[in-house]
């Protein structure tokens, strides 16, 4: 196994705007690294570009010393040792689940003993074991996904491509699927690279996480990196729940701000004047004491907590958590612990 490599990597498909532009980015070996970005910013052209399902139009990719693609030529996708789970599964339905997750090894010629420990070891990996003489059919959503990932599992992938695997489950059974993820991530030892456009399920589960918006690359940096210090406005509109001011720039040399430094800008922002992006996350906006005067547009039960919406007297809009049920129309002192400058 080997640290993977895209380097400038473009793809264009002749509609004008490129698919993915100039995007470099080293995966260390054994990483976990989430994709992540709205709707059409190119995650899934870069993750098939890696496992050689497209031709980069410009640039290279190679796995340690080994050139996968560049204008020379490129590695067909079986000779790469890599394997990709997609969100549809993609299973045999007329299979049992040992047969779905052992089709692999049929395939390279892997027989008799050989074939049949594998098949073991893998389902036994996603706790699979009791299930190999069902059909996908017979099995919830979890549980296919699961027999996806054993039958990536069953090669010994050196890079494992997942391409929104949960995005077809409810919320309940992604979260039970996120640890599955975790844990397949840890004894395997592969490196993986996981799409998604959910921010929450790129934290939690990533080792490293990268943003990209049409077509580029903004920002690549751990989870807590990546939350504590967004860089620009879009990662940052991105990352958590917050909300993006902008206030006046004037005398700010920090980039992390406190109430004195926000309220200052609050209220005397004039119009003409260098503006700044500050990112206000909806924890670090307190209701009560002193603060300035709000009201409560918007109400959302969470379970836990209240999530509010909140306009200030100049229409400027925050998000708040409480604990305390709060109804819309109400009037509220907001006081912002905290801001980063984007
Ligand atoms: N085969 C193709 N031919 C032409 N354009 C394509 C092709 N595949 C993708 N595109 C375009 O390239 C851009 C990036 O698409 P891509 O599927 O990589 O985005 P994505 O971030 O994975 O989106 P999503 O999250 O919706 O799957 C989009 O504008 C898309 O329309």
């Amino acid at each position: 196994m080997a640290k993977l490599i895209l380097h400038k990597l473009c793809k264009d498909y002749g509609t004008g705007r490129p698919a993915v532009n100039d995007v470099s980015l080293d995966i260390r070996e054994g990483g976990f690294l989430a994709l992540l970005g709205p709707s059409g910013c190119g995650k899934t052209t870069v993750l098939r570009m890696i496992a050689g399902f497209e031709t980069p139009s410009d640039g290279s990719i190679l796995l340690g010393e080994r050139v996968l693609a560049d204008a020379s030529g490129v590695v067909p996708p079986e000779k790469r040792n890599m394997a990709m789970v997609f969100q549809s599964y993609a299973l045999w339905p007329h299979m049992t689940v040992a047969a779905n997750v052992g089709y692999p090894l049929k395939v390279r010629g892997i027989s008799g003993e050989r074939y049949r420990a594998k098949v073991t070891d893998a389902l036994k990996t996603v706790r699979l074991e009791a299930y190999a003489e069902r059909r996908p059919a017979d099995l919830s959503g979890g549980q296919r996904q699961r027999v996806a990932l054993a039958r990536c599992l069953v090669t010994a992938p050196d890079v494992v491509l997942l391409d929104e695997p949960l995005a077809n489950l409810d919320r309940h059974l992604r979260q039970e699927m996120e640890e599955t993820f975790r844990e397949f991530h840890a004894r395997s030892g592969a490196t993986m690279i996981y799409v998604t456009h959910d921010q929450a399920e790129a934290m939690a589960l990533a080792t490293d996480v990268a943003v990209m918006s049409e077509g580029r690359l903004l920002q690549v940096a751990s989870p807590a990196e990546i939350y504590a210090r967004p860089e620009g406005r879009l990662v940052g509109g991105l990352i958590g729940q917050g909300v993006v001011l902008t206030l006046a720039e004037r005398g700010a040399d920090r980039r992390d701000l406190e109430w004195n430094d926000i309220l200052a800008r609050l209220i005397s922002g004039q119009s003409g004047e260098p503006s700044m992006d500050v990112l206000v996350r909806p924890q670090d906006v307190v209701l009560g004491g002193d603060g300035l005067p709000a009201e409560v547009v918007g109400v959302l039960f969470e379970g836990e907590r209240y999530a509010l919406r909140l306009k200030l007297g100049d229409g400027r809009l925050l998000r708040a958590y409480s604990r305390t049920a709060c109804i819309e129309g109400e009037r509220v002192a907001v006081t912002i612990t905290a801001g980063w400058r984007l």
